[in-house]
Parts: structure tokens; C-alpha cells; sequence
């Protein structure tokens, strides 16, 4: 597909993120492109908001998963583009409409330049949360084609055009949400010593908070522990009665994240009892780490090396992904895609290069054809 195609495609997306399981637009505009150029090889089939394409290879020994994300962020976009978010207080500020528009590219490059293997491209909904991977993974529609290897790409703003980075093992850490709720006794400013304020305990919390990584974890054992939102009050001359944090934990292996919320859960309980208040922790959605299969993640090196880009050896990540339950269950792998943009995966101002769309396609393409042409 030309380029100026994938950013067209791209834009359209662009403009229209939905959060995880309202992705009813986005999948529409999906299914219409991909019914569009759909053959007699082409099954499609939906799963909520999700699809799964399965395209019948000429003399098919395996199955081949491709899987891209579909949903956007709770963030009012900043960028300022002519093609910037439609949806107020939404945004693709995690590139996935750079995910799904190399997916169609990849698509398409399939139905017309057969391979010997099926193909099957899953769409999957809410990976930001709460989740599509794991129950996309336990539906009918998931099982009856289940792929018997699969891969994935993230978009990394830090790498430039035409760079392409994995590692074998471990590349994302195993996340969990973190929501807590402080519930006190408001009252009047004036009056601190008739309530039990919120908006303090919630603020003590958080410093708090930042002495269970550094005091409680082997420093060789990283983990991070984010309070990204914090909300209380409703007026400057009255004492919350409430207040409520939240965040995600990030670790390398599963066991920390035990020990860590151990370490959150005797914390609250302190606080409960210093600040004479009830406390309610949740932890969300959890995801498992994304494990790479070194064998995919060696063949894959090949090919980009075989290529005009570049391959680069990535660190592991605090990054998470959905995308580890299906590695935990089907052989694959993860890989970075420079899309070289001054601001970060979920920042407002996130401006991926659309030259990169050009070289997923080619090199997703490219994996796939090799993939089929191997015994495993
Ligand atoms: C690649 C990426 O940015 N993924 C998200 C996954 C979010 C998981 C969950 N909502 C959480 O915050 O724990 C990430 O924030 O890493």
C-alpha cells in the first residue's frame, strides 16, 4: 500500500480513539476497509468491539497471529494537527492507530501476495485497559483460530524512522492498576480539628508511596510505583471528606508485584489508624510481563538485518502490554518501531513520523512471508 494511503488511514483513525470496549466506531471503520478488499480467502469474524481476519494461505501447515490494539487514551489531545482527536478528552496517545493502520497494510499486502500459511490479524480492544487480550483470548471466535505463533509491534517515540528494537525474555513488565480511596470527614477550613482531612492523608500517602520501591525492593529487582491522578475537595474553604488516588505498579517478575501491593496493603493500614480514616484498595487490571521467544525474536533479527532498516537490541521496559497473556500461552514476540517523535507515549503532544507506517507494513509483511516459509 502506497503511503499516502496508510496516512490517510491513519488520520481517520486519528481522529475518531475510543477508550477500551466503545471502540464501536473504530471498528466499523475497520470492518468497511477490510470488507473492501476482502477475496474468497478472507473470513472475518467480531469479537465485543474486536475483529479477527483470517486470510487462508495456499497450502497452510500453521496459523499465523498478528495483533494490533484498537483503542485510544483518556487524554485531551495537544498537538494542534489539522487531523487532531474529534472525540473531546480522547486521544491515540499510545500510536495504536498507527498499530491498526499497519495491521490493514499488512492485511492487504497478504490478500494479494499469498503465502503459503494462514494468516489470522487480530484487532484487539482495550489494551490501555480494562483488558482485551485475556478475554479475547478465552471467546469462541479467538479459540476456533487460534494462532499457533503470533507477533506484535509498539511504536517507540525514542527511535528514529526505520529503527526496529526487541530483545529475547523479557521486554514489558508485569503491570497492575492501583485505585485507592481515602474516606474521612469533611468540614469547614476553619475547623481542621472537627473532620478528618482527605486531601492530607491522600498527599501524605503519596510521598509515602515512594518509600516502598526504595526500601522495600532488592535494588536489582526494579519496580515503579506511579500515582498518575489524585482527586479531592470540591471548594478552597472546605476540608475534603474524600479523596481518591490512582496508579499502576510496574515489576519484572510476578512475585514482586506480590510482595509490593503486601507492602501497600500494611501501609493503608497504618494510615487508617494515623489518620483515623477507612481505606479501599483495588488493583484493577493486571497484566502479565511480555516474554519474547528468543527463536521468533533471532528470525526476526534476520529479517530486519536482511532489510533497509535497522535492528537495535531493546532494554526491557516498565512499559505493559495485554499482549503478554497471549505470549504466555502462544510462542512470539514484541518489537519497538521508531516513529521518532519529541514527546512520549502517552503525552498529549505525541507526534509520530508517518514514514514509519511505511516500514511496519513492509517489515510485518516481511516476517509474515518468512515466518510461513519455516518448518516451526
Ligand atoms: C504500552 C503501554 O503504554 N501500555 C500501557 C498499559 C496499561 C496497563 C494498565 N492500564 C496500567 O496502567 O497498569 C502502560 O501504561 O504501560
Amino acid at each position: 500500500m502506497e503511503l499516502a494511503e496508510l496516512k490517510e488511514i491513519r488520520r481517520d483513525l486519528h481522529r475518531i480513539p475510543e477508550l477500551g470496549f466503545q471502540e464501536w466506531k473504530t471498528q466499523e471503520y475497520l470492518l468497511r476497509f477490510i470488507h473492501d478488499i476482502a477475496t474468497d480467502r478472507v473470513l472475518i469474524q467480531t469479537w465485543k468491539t474486536g475483529i479477527l481476519v483470517k486470510v487462508s494461505g495456499l497450502n497452510p501447515k500453521k496459523k499465523i497471529g498478528y495483533r494490533a490494539d484498537i483503542d485510544g487514551l483518556p487524554i485531551e489531545e495537544l498537538t494542534g494537527s489539522a487531523f487532531a482527536s474529534t472525540h473531546e478528552g480522547k486521544m491515540h496517545a499510545c500510536g495504536h492507530d498507527f498499530h491498526m493502520t499497519i495491521a490493514l497494510g499488512a492485511l492487504k499486502y497478504v490478500i494479494e501476495h499469498p503465502i503459503q500459511d494462514d494468516v489470522v490479524f487480530v484487532f484487539q480492544p482495550a489494551e490501555e485497559g480494562p483488558g482485551g487480550a485475556f478475554p479475547m483470548m478465552q471467546s469462541e471466535e479467538f479459540q476456533r483460530w487460534k494462532p499457533d505463533c503470533i507477533f506484535a509491534l509498539h511504536v517507540a517515540p525514542e527511535y528514529s524512522v526505520g529503527t526496529i528494537a526487541s530483545k529475547p525474555g523479557l521486554l514489558f513488565a508485569n503491570t497492575s492498576e492501583l485505585y485507592i480511596d481515602f474516606i474521612g470527614k469533611g468540614g469547614h477550613a476553619a475547623f481542621p480539628h472537627l473532620t478528618k482531612d482527605m486531601a492530607v492523608a491522600a498527599g501524605s500517602f503519596i510521598s509515602q508511596v515512594q518509600h516502598v520501591v526504595s526500601r522495600s525492593m532488592d535494588p536489582q529487582d526494579s519496580a515503579v510505583v506511579t500515582i498518575g491522578k489524585m482527586s479531592s475537595g470540591h471548594v478552597q474553604n472546605a476540608i475534603a471528606e474524600t479523596a481518591r488516588l490512582e496508579g499502576t505498579i510496574r515489576t519484572l517478575n510476578p512475585e514482586a508485584m506480590t510482595r509490593i501491593k503486601q507492602k501497600l496493603e500494611k501501609m493503608a493500614q497504618g494510615f487508617e489508624i494515623s489518620h483515623d480514616c477507612e481505606i479501599k484498595l483495588d488493583y484493577g487490571s493486571n497484566y502479565y510481563q511480555v516474554y519474547n521467544d528468543s527463536d521468533y525474536v533471532q528470525l526476526f533479527k534476520a529479517v530486519v538485518e536482511q532489510s533497509e532498516f535497522t535492528y537495535l537490541g531493546a532494554k526491557k521496559a516498565m512499559t505493559g502490554e495485554d499482549f503478554g497473556f497471549m505470549l504466555k500461552e502462544i510462542p512470539g514476540f514484541m518489537f519497538w518501531l521508531g516513529v521518532d517523535s519529541p514527546y512520549g507515549l502517552h503525552n498529549a503532544k505525541l507526534s509520530p513520523k508517518e514514514e514509519a507506517l511505511g516500514v511496519g507494513v513492509k517489515i510485518v509483511s516481511q516476517m509474515l512471508k518468512t515466518i510461513s516459509s519455516k518448518e516451526y
